[in-house]
């Protein structure tokens, strides 16, 4: 239903921003704009997220994205200046589209696949874009959830006046369309697909072979450093600093409860179980055995009682948690061609 509602939709507005996960740009296209080369115009590509991906191979996709003529834009939702920039953008376009008819009611469609951030994105651009003051206490809230398929309406929100802009929300529609082998773990990984469709111990194993075959850990050696070279004020000094860009970040995860001191010993734990992991990551049972190790490593870094399987999905799950807040690095998982 939604998905009719969505497609029909599309002729009639004057732009479309496909909000993508810059995580996986490519896994996260959106099926029925894939092969609509006649809206190309009117369709602009919203990498959101930007905050939790690899910064160089966001630019690359960017730069992907403009040599097959699509416009594309990096943005993190929470971040106002970003969603300012979005704006703009969007202005600009809607002057080059529409010329002096740009001065009438003009209305934008925000889609994309499952849990991509488009409420969010509708949310902020609402709040940064109402001018007027009568329109002020009158903001709508869209719902913003970490669970995905939240959105069920398509709902209107106004993010310019004078001309007046509006920004249609839409409910988030998966088109399984396998790029590749991990077409599914990429999805479930950063967050998708519904959790309790999955099995949270494979994405979690995932989410460690990615981990271990990046250099992201490297910068963690600092934290094993802390406990054993420096002295005692420096360490404080350090956490401090961590614990501040942690408790930002974590204020806005309202969900997410892990404290500081856990967060640095789940990097430290990681660290040290990949650095002295002497097996090859190219053989399956070397890597599944260095895993392995890792679960039973982390079992302790979260502090958990628990033994037997119920420990693995509680370690799993907790993993998955920190990963999708950001703070155990930022990774790009779809790689742009000349990556590969
Ligand atoms: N780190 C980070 N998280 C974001 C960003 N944008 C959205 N999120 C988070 O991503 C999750 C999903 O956001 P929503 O706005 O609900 O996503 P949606 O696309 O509307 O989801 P559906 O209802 O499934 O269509 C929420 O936990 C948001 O806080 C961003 O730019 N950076």
């Amino acid at each position: 239903m939604a998905a009719r509602a969505i497609r029909e939709r599309i002729p009639l507005v004057d732009l479309v921003l496909e909000v993508r996960d810059a995580r996986i740009p490519l896994t996260s296209a959106f099926g029925p704009l894939k092969h609509e080369s006649c809206f190309l115009d009117k369709h602009i590509i919203v990498l959101n997220k930007v905050d939790l991906a690899d910064r160089l191979l966001t630019e690359k996709w960017m730069k992907h994205f403009r040599e097959k003529n699509y416009i594309c834009y990096g943005v993190n939702s929470h971040n106002k200046d970003s969603i300012k920039g979005l704006l703009t953008l969007v202005r600009n376009r809607i002057r080059e589209l529409k010329g002096c008819e740009a001065n009438y009611t003009t209305t934008v469609l925000l889609t994309g696949i499952t849990n991509v951030g488009k409420s969010a994105i509708a949310n902020s651009m609402h709040q940064v874009g109402r001018i007027t003051a009568t329109e002020k206490g009158k903001l709508k809230h869209a719902i913003v959830s970490p669970h995905p398929g939240e959105t069920k309406d398509i709902i209107s929100y106004k993010i310019a006046s004078h001309p007046n802009i509006y920004i249609l929300d839409s409910p988030g529609v998966l088109y399984p369309e396998v790029t590749d082998d991990d077409y599914g773990s990429k999805l479930a990984l950063t967050g998708a697909i519904k959790d309790s469709l999955l099995d949270e111990i494979k994405v979690a194993q995932y989410f460690l072979l990615i981990l271990s075959s990046s250099e992201q850990y490297k910068f963690w050696e600092k934290l094993t450093a802390l406990v054993h070279g420096s002295t005692l004020a420096e360490s404080k000094e350090k956490c401090l600093a961590d614990s501040d860009t942690d408790y930002r970040r974590r204020t806005q995860y309202s969900s997410d409860h892990t404290k500081d001191f856990i967060v640095r010993d789940v990097r430290r734990t990681l660290f040290k179980t990949i650095s002295s992991f002497e097996g090859n990551m190219q053989n399956e049972t070397d890597v599944e055995r260095l895993i392995e190790s890792q679960f039973t490593a982390l079992h302790e870094a979260f502090r958990l009682r628990l033994s037997g399987e119920d420990s693995c999905s509680v370690v799993a799950s907790k993993l998955l948690n920190l990963y999708r807040t950001g703070r155990l690095g930022r990774y790009t998982l779809d790689l742009p061609r000349n990556v590969q």
